[in-house]
């Protein structure tokens, strides 16, 4: 049995991690608070289904093992959900929709644009075993170059485990939070069906079933209110307070007085709503992009030490106290006042810090815009400055606007490269075929095994270069009227089958 609920533990929590990272991702400029509130919503309604389903499966001649039938099917139901949402997620339907990539896929994507940019975007598939590019575009080079910042930008766009320990204030205030308020709530609802029982439904579990269901039921009609709410007004911070003084009420009334337990059932169910609504869209405000995931599995992890202490705290106070429950109701109002005090804490750190954690949907968006003019200004003032420092570096030597410009360009970068000493670059000549057709040149390359693609892509661009160089020296066309574009096939190119020619092949 430990190792089911091990399993079962791993598996249910990395699911809710992963499950809030995706629903982020797809809704964080809108409707997040509504989006991860009907999320908890469906695990409301899955808890009060299995309180008030469970005692009755349970009495019937199936008992146990047929609830746990019940259960599997559950699973495997989730199971195929788990294969629906892969597939919707997937990363073509994610650029298509503009969700960001994670980092692995966008990494994937920049090795993928790299490879199209040196083999081409524009390259052609001869046959199956040949590969045909149009090379040597004028911003080829500029563009490999951006290509590689990028490819920095995706490996800096992955979360260092270091990088935890410079994550806000804010943020482990708001899992401490995550501590004490889940703490006051779950491990009680844990112990509420004996609670009841003892206390107001004598030897009645069906009874104490139904009212333990209340909060669950409450939750799940509450959460993506409370959500929607939170998107729409903001000030999501400051409804975290007003959820632990509704806990505070809950277990004095519930643990002192023997008023009816229904209406404390409803406030503990607002309040479960309120906090859990609130919580969980507040940590994209205090992390970045890149550290999404972490920073839910941290909170998570909090979760879970509340989840896993406390039962046992109570249990111990249970037994020390020959089954007081007023005992272990002091010990979840001190949990709640303590989620109070943290709450207001959280509230006075953010409104020194600007407020992050209050803007509404509405109020994030219009700063985000303007934030991004912002920069997209900087961004294209910085690019003219640099092309026209760049454009004045190069004046002395050639002129962009003067004709054969970009026949001079290749022909000094390919000088350049020749001064490379690379052994292995005559075995990749051997197999190239360059052809210059207007201000370019076209590169076929017999390509066999084309995902090796990629790692070859290095030695052709070089290979290419050097070849485009060797004709240079050798094809007179070419070399003797700089300034003019090459506008005939060089002896050396003679034998090679020109482009339609292997196209039709
Ligand atoms: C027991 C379960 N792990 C739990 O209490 N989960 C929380 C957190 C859900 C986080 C969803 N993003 C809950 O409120 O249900």
């Amino acid at each position: 049995m430990v190792l089911g609920r091990l399993i079962f533990g791993i598996g249910g929590e990395c699911l809710e991690v992963a499950q809030a990272k995706i629903t982020t991702d797809w809704f964080k400029s809108r409707w997040l608070g509504f989006a991860l509130g009907l999320n908890l919503s469906s695990a409301r309604v899955a808890s009060a289904l299995n309180d008030n389903l469970s005692p009755v499966i349970a009495s019937h001649p199936v008992g146990v093992v047929g609830a746990s039938w019940v259960g599997f099917t559950v699973c495997v139901l989730c199971l195929a959900c788990g294969f629906g949402l892969a597939y919707l997620d997937r990363p073509e339907s994610r650029k298509s929709a503009g969700v960001r990539l994670d980092a692995r896929d966008r990494k994937l994507e920049q090795v993928r644009s790299r490879t199209g940019n040196i083999i081409g975007h524009r390259a052609i598939n001869v046959s199956s075993d040949s590969i045909m590019t149009m090379a040597l575009s004028p911003n080829a080079v500029e563009e490999e170059e951006e290509n590689e910042k990028e490819n920095e930008m995706a490996e800096d766009d992955q979360m260092r485990f270091s990088e935890i320990f410079t994550l806000q204030t804010n943020f482990w205030i708001l899992s401490l939070c995550c501590i004490s308020l889940y703490g006051a709530v779950v491990p009680f609802i844990h112990i509420l069906s004996d609670f009841l029982q003892k206390k107001w439904y004598h030897k009645n579990p069906t009874k104490a079933g139904a009212v333990m269901s209340i909060p669950d039921i409450v939750s799940s009609v509450g959460s993506p209110l409370c959500g929607y709410l939170v998107d729409r007004f903001g000030n999501r911070a400051r409804y975290i307070p007003v959820s632990a003084i509704l806990l505070i009420w809950v277990h004095v009334q519930l643990g002192f007085t023997m008023f009816t337990p229904v209406v404390a059932m409803f406030i503990l169910g607002l309040s479960y709503s309120l906090f859990a609504s609130v919580l969980w869209p507040c940590i994209p405000f205090l992390v970045k992009d890149h550290q999404l995931g972490t920073a839910y599995g941290l909170v998570t992890i909090a979760l879970n030490i509340s989840l896993t202490f406390f039962p046992m705290i109570v249990a111990s106070i249970l037994h020390a106290t020959d089954g007081s429950y007023q005992h272990t109701e002091g010990m979840f109002i001190t949990l709640s006042v303590i989620g109070l005090l943290l709450s207001i804490i959280l509230n006075v750190v953010d409104h020194r810090q600007g407020g992050d954690l209050q803007h509404s949907e509405e109020s994030a968006l219009l700063s985000s815009e303007l934030q991004s003019q912002d920069d997209e200004y900087y961004e294209e003032r910085i690019r003219r400055e640099q092309l026209q420092r760049e454009h004045q570096q190069q004046r002395g030597h050639y002129d962009p606007r003067e004709p054969g410009f970009e026949y001079r360009r290749q022909r000094r970068f390919s000088q350049d490269l020749l001064q490379v000493e690379d052994p292995d670059i005559e075995d990749v000549q051997g197999m190239v075929t360059t052809i210059p057709v207007g201000e370019g040149i076209i590169t076929v390359i017999p390509h066999r095994r084309r995902h090796s693609m990629a790692g070859f892509t290095g030695y052709m661009e070089r290979a290419r270069l050097r070849q485009h160089a060797n004709h240079v020296q050798v094809a007179p066309g070419l070399n003797s009227t700089p300034g003019s574009m090459p506008h005939q096939s060089s002896p050396h190119l003679a034998s090679n089958s020109t482009f339609s020619e292997r196209r039709q092949e």
